[in-house]
């Protein structure tokens, strides 16, 4: 907390291990006074009242009623990232509150770590990169194989911006693209990357190599894929998951990699998050886990940053708001 002029934003922490990265404080700073939670806390009576804008750095603070209550000059909740799953829309319009995201900032990050785990899995990365460093290795196998990328089939799940930049990298990998999307088709967008529109996810889950999720959470998507869908998949095929971990149905996912109903899966997010350290998924020799990294660049991350800061600033000014997120 300092320059008292500046309008007062609630932060949750600095630096550690998911606070405001330090080397963004210095920007954030020029605009805005900064307030910690843990100062909040300490002299929540007088900071209650000056905070305007709450900065939500990967879903941190936590945003319950309570916490509304004791804002009353509350204007605007600036989220980090596009999924908004972890906020209450319903509760922040009643407090008067609006809320803003980051979207198509992180859809390139993110489709590249979806071909990035796709490629990493079907080429057995991670146990390619055990076998070549560890001391037991003297001579690598010949008959150690992966399967293709380039040439399979991909089915896409949830054409929206990160799913179209899936498929243009797909495009240029040769692969055969298949989606399925609940909004309207954009026959355009299909043309140009020459993918198939499936009406019916079954079609896709039974046609594809690799099945790549690239939905919002939203009450429709919520376990969209459970038992049914992974034993239509083929026994040769792998899930993709870059949305969020609760479109899948864990435990039959888990069921049907320990059966081989279906051959591997990578996956950026699960639920919880971490996974407890003794999860069945964490063990699994078929299983590609990243710690939910889709947007997780440098420059990705100062962009976001940047759009919150405007998204504050347009909000607290009676500006119209830069993707604002509408109930
Ligand atoms: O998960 C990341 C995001 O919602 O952008």
């Amino acid at each position: 907390m300092e320059d008292q002029k500046l309008p007062c934003v609630l932060i949750d922490c600095i630096g550690e291990k998911h606070g405001v990265y330090e080397e963004h404080v210095e920007f954030l700073k020029e605009h805005f006074c900064l307030i910690t939670m843990k100062e909040y806390i300490e002299n929540k009576k007088i900071l209650g009242k000056k905070i305007r804008a709450i900065y939500m750095w990967y879903h941190k603070p936590v945003i319950n009623e309570e916490l509304l209550q004791s804002l009353p000059n509350l204007k605007i909740v600036a989220s980090s990232g596009v999924g908004i799953d972890h906020l209450d829309l319903n509760l922040l319009s009643r407090y008067g509150v609006k809320v803003s995201n980051t979207p198509f900032i992180v859809s390139t990050d993110t489709a590249d770590l979806g071909m990035a785990l796709m490629l990493a899995s079907s080429r057995r990365l991670v146990e390619g990169y055990q076998m070549a460093v560890s001391p037991d290795t003297e001579y690598f196998p010949a008959n150690w194989l992966g399967d293709e990328v380039s040439g399979a089939t991909l089915g896409i799940i949830g054409m929206g911006t990160i799913g179209y930049k899936v498929a243009e990298r797909a495009k240029a990998f040769e692969m055969k693209i298949l989606y399925h999307n609940r909004k309207q088709r954009n026959k355009e967008e299909e043309n140009a990357v020459g993918a198939i529109y499936c009406k019916k996810i079954d079609d896709l889950l039974r046609q594809s190599d690799f099945v790549m999720l690239a939905v919002n959470l939203t009450p429709q998507t919520h376990k969209l894929i459970g038992k049914r869908e992974l034993q239509l998949m083929k026994p040769t095929a792998t899930l993709i998951n870059i949305s969020r971990g609760l479109v899948v149905e864990q435990d039959d996912l888990v069921e049907a990699l320990q059966n081989k109903v279906i051959k591997a899966a990578a996956l950026d997010v699960t639920y919880p998050e971490p996974l407890p350290r003794d999860h069945p998924l964490l063990k699994m020799e078929n299983v590609l886990i990243t710690p939910h990294i889709g947007s997780a660049t440098k420059k990705t991350r100062h962009l976001m940053m940047e759009n919150m800061t405007e998204s504050i600033q347009a909000a607290l000014t009676s500006l119209p708001i830069p993707h604002e997120v509408l109930l």
